[in-house]
């Protein structure tokens, strides 16, 4: 890829998982809300998703987008996650065709899907014997205002693929945590996503051939009521980490 990939919400977790695990593998150019505290190693720019000026000059002569700007709360209000996710995006995508930008990747959320964890399947479903899955042909089924805004990301992607051609990956990202699994939390051990495989997916988002997907953003758990199997087959994700190797903080199966 020889133009610059854009990064934004380049200072939140996820940005800092990806620029950890391949920030030389690329051109970076990086869009932070606010002024970084550090002088970073990248070409990088400040503002706001909602600002279309901002939009325009982070857009610009890019060949690709990893879009994770965003109010990530599950409890995000409205009024919050309209501006921030859903009109950042579709502000970002349109500015996106406008330049000609070959792919777009967009963190979307387990919370998508959110309701699918029924009382009548949890918390079996969090547990490695139960055989329940989501593949990412399913409707969107969001538990949240913030799913909600996550499902109407990956929609707005659909709408600009096709219309526009665009190549669209969205990531139903699980839970990104550092170092080791949550801990004490079945749901959050499901769908754990370590920091190497998170920076290893991202880097299968911008290398594979697709035209638009779903996948979903995990490390390869033992308990998990997500597929791979997408992730695996377009993307080629090869995931290293597994949270049934972890007990609290320690591993206890190492690779
Ligand atoms: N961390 C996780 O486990 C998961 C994260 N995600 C998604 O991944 C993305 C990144 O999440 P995190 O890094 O965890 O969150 P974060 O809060 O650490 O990072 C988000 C970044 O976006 C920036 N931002 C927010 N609103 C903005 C706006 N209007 N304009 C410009 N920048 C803005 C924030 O300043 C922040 O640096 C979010 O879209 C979130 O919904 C989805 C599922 C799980
Ligand atoms: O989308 C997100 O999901 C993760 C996991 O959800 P949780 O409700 O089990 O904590 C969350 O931690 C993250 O903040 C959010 O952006």
């Amino acid at each position: 890829m020889d133009d610059p990939v854009l990064l934004t919400g380049a200072g939140g977790n996820v940005g800092e998982a990806i620029l950890g695990g391949i920030g030389d593998e690329y051109d970076w150019r990086l869009m932070f809300h606010s002024p970084p505290a550090d002088e970073p190693d990248h070409e990088y720019l400040v503002g706001d998703v909602t600002d279309d000026e901002t939009v325009q000059a982070a857009v610009d002569g890019v060949s690709a987008i990893i879009h994770l700007a965003g109010d990530p709360r599950p409890s995000a209000p409205w009024k919050s996650v309209l501006s921030n996710n859903i009109d950042g995006t579709q502000k970002m995508y349109e500015a996106a065709v406008e330049h000609d930008v070959e792919r777009f990747v967009y963190a979307s959320s387990n919370h998508a899907v959110g309701a699918y964890e029924t009382d009548e399947r949890t918390p079996e479903m969090y547990r490695p014997n139960d055989e329940f899955r989501l593949d990412g042909t399913e409707l969107p089924r969001p538990g949240n205002l913030y799913g909600v805004s996550k499902a109407t990301g990956e929609v707005l992607g659909r709408y600009y693929h096709d219309e526009h051609g665009i190549k669209v990956c969205n990531v139903r990202i699980g839970n990104l945590t550092e170092g080791h699994p949550p801990i004490d939390y079945e749901r959050g051990q499901a769908m754990w996503l370590s920091y190497r495989d998170c920076a290893h997916l991202h880097e299968c988002t911008l290398e594979a051939d697709y035209d638009f997907e779903i996948v979903y953003g995990i490390s390869d758990n033992e308990r998990k009521y997500y597929s791979l199997e997408r992730a695996k087959d377009v993307l080629g994700y090869e995931p290293m980490d597994n949270s049934a190797e972890w007990d609290g903080d320690e591993r206890v199966d190492a690779n």
